[in-house]
């Protein structure tokens, strides 16, 4: 196996119950990307997290973190963190004595600078010293990351850090993956149902589904527009639309046009011809509020990728 992968998973099968969850998944995550794990409820991710952790058996197939089985290898186990939904903290302690209670399990030396480091990255430094049990979810969640990762790990796994946040609190929990996959170098292992959260901040995503990876590659090529080059039209008056279309169709360069709500979707032969097409179109009288290269969004390919699986479990 590549020993340059932060996690490795090859031909992972796994039962529960006679039922087949997962059925020879393979993927991999380069060092220090922000990975997104996708799939629908009840598909494996949780699963899949807790056989890389050593926490269950696999029942075939290998899996590797940092290059090692963590079932066998507590030096290697050390040198990874974990966030499961329920953030793992005593609500009865502070903030402050939930992060020294496991500075003490992790045997940090002197562990006082790394707590206020990290109380301050979490935005967390006013509430040090109240329990844990009066704060928000938010809040919660913040200081869950904040102890996933006390001891530096060099991979963290997040299950859903996001979910059950209002919008504010996932916009912080999201800068916070971001903020420490760049700062501390951190490779992130995301379950997220969060697709445009995912979107944002994953290089590169697997989605799962029916027990099969329906999908693994950067979130780029995901998105990118398919096949020939597709440009979204918006014009500044809706009236003019038939018309602009007719316009577009008369062109040797588009090969298609389409009206679609308040847009036009041109097909073109070759993205080269873009600016031919915005002249053509001004030249002809219309004005043009908008034009974009289409892309997908990640809901979509998600959607597509999930609907194979229909029947298959
Ligand atoms: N210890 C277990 N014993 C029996 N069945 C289990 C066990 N752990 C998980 N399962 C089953 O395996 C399936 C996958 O569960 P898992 O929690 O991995 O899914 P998930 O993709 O994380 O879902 P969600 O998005 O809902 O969190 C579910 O049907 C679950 O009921």
């Amino acid at each position: 196996m590549a020993a340059m992968n932060a996690v490795d998973v090859r031909g992972l099968s796994r039962s529960f119950d006679g039922r087949e969850i997962l059925r020879g998944v393979t993927f991999s995550v380069a060092h220090g990307e922000i990975f997104g794990y996708l799939g629908p409820n009840g598909a494996g991710k949780t699963t899949t997290i807790r056989i890389l952790l050593g926490l269950l058996t696999p029942g075939a197939g290998e899996c590797r973190v940092l290059g090692r089985d963590l079932a066998l290898d507590d030096a290697a186990r050390a040198k990874v963190g974990v966030l499961f939904e329920n953030n793992g903290l005593a609500d009865r302690l502070s903030a402050a004595d939930n992060l020294a209670y496991y500075a003490g399990l992790y045997d940090l030396d002197d562990p006082r600078d790394r707590i206020d480091e990290l109380l301050a990255l979490v935005d967390l430094e006013d509430r040090r010293n109240d329990p844990v049990g009066t704060f928000s979810t938010g809040m919660k969640r913040r200081l869950g990351i904040a102890r996933a990762i006390l001891h530096r790990p060099e991979v963290v796994f997040l299950d859903e850090p996001s979910s059950g946040l209002d919008p504010g609190a996932q916009r912080m929990v999201r800068d916070l993956i971001v903020d420490l996959s760049q700062r501390e170098e951190m490779t992130v292992f995301l379950n997220s149902h969060h697709l445009d959260e995912v979107q944002r901040i994953c290089s590169t995503v697997a989605i799962l589904a029916g027990g099969r990876i329906r999908a693994f590659d950067s979130v780029k090529n995901l998105t990118a527009a398919s096949g020939r080059p597709e440009m979204t039209v918006v014009l500044a008056d809706p009236g003019d639309r038939a018309r602009a279309r007719e316009t577009a169709m008369a062109l040797p360069y588009v090969s298609g046009c389409e009206e679609d709500g308040e847009v036009l979707r041109c097909t073109l032969t070759d993205p080269g011809v873009i600016p031919d097409l915005i002249a053509a179109l001004a030249a002809a009288g219309f004005r043009l509020l908008e034009v974009r290269r289409s892309s997908r969004s990640l809901e979509e390919i998600y959607l597509e990728n999930v609907g194979q699986s229909e029947g298959g479990s």
